[in-house]
């Protein structure tokens, strides 16, 4: 559908708020494999049935590890810049919990732009189980707040969730690809209502609609409403 876009241009820069902004085509390729061996290290970690003596080795192993890499840390709220395969220019937080470049808790959630608004796959692991075999709920209401979050930023302005509600309709499978899609239903102001759902082999399991108020924008505060 259409919407009371806004042209990118006016879209806010995160430097302008002064946070540290990465391009993620700078993130080493050597962060991204340790993203991913890490990922599958909370797998392991979560699922493992090995002896005590290994278990005891590997905690030492990555307690040293973690205080080799907590020598240099990033600024809270370091963002990163994707470029969409539309075209569009996306901010997010580097370490958002859902969708973020450098969070191996992440899945991640990776969105494009559609005619409609948003879609993206993931499957999730029992990482993210809650009862058996099934995606925990709470994780469903993170993938769903992550697209209506960000089909709000890509097609007007980044905004903060003030509402959120899921019907769950179906049981949500782990080690099923899943499909997320989010779009905007209506712009009143700085609301901006949005709409998002899960399919799993095409059946919807979870949808929800959402209220998202658009961040203040210093010097565009009559524009805003
Ligand atoms: C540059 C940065 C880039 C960032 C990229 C991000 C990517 C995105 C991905 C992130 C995805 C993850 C996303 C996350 O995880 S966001 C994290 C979770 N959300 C929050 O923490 C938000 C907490 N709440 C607030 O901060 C404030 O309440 C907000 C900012 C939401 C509004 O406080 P503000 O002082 O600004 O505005 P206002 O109070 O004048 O309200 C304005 C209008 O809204 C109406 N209203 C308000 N609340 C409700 C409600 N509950 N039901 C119905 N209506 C409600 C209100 O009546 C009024 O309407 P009207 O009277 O004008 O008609």
């Amino acid at each position: 559908m259409t919407v009371n876009t806004q042209p990118v241009t006016e879209r806010p820069d995160p430097r302008a708020f002064g946070l540290p902004v990465v391009e993620q085509a700078q993130i080493p390729a050597e962060l991204r494999s340790l993203v991913a061996r890490v990922h599958d290290l909370v797998d392991a970690v979560a699922n493992t049935e090995a002896d005590t003596d290994t278990l005891a080795e590997a905690a030492a192993t990555v307690e040293g590890v973690t205080g080799r890499l907590n020598v240099a840390r990033r600024q809270i709220g370091t963002m990163v810049q994707r470029d969409l395969q539309s075209g569009d220019v996306e901010y997010g937080t580097i370490t958002n919990i859902v969708s973020g470049d450098t969070n191996p808790a992440a899945p991640p959630l990776l969105l494009e732009r559609t005619p409609e608004g948003l879609r993206g796959e993931v499957t999730l692991n029992t990482v993210y189980q809650g009862p058996p075999g099934l995606v925990h709920g709470g994780w469903i209401a993170a993938l769903l707040d992550q697209a209506v979050g960000s089909v709000s930023a890509v097609e007007t302005t980044p905004g903060l969730t003030a509402k959120l509600e899921v019907n769950y309709r179906r049981p949500t499978p782990l080690f099923t690809p899943l499909e997320v899609t989010a779009e905007v239903d209506r712009v009143e102001g700085r609301k901006v209502f949005v709409s998002g759902r899960i399919r799993a082999h095409g059946e919807v399991t979870a949808e929800a609609t959402a209220l998202m108020v658009q961040v203040r924008i210093p010097g565009t505060e009559t524009q805003q409403g």
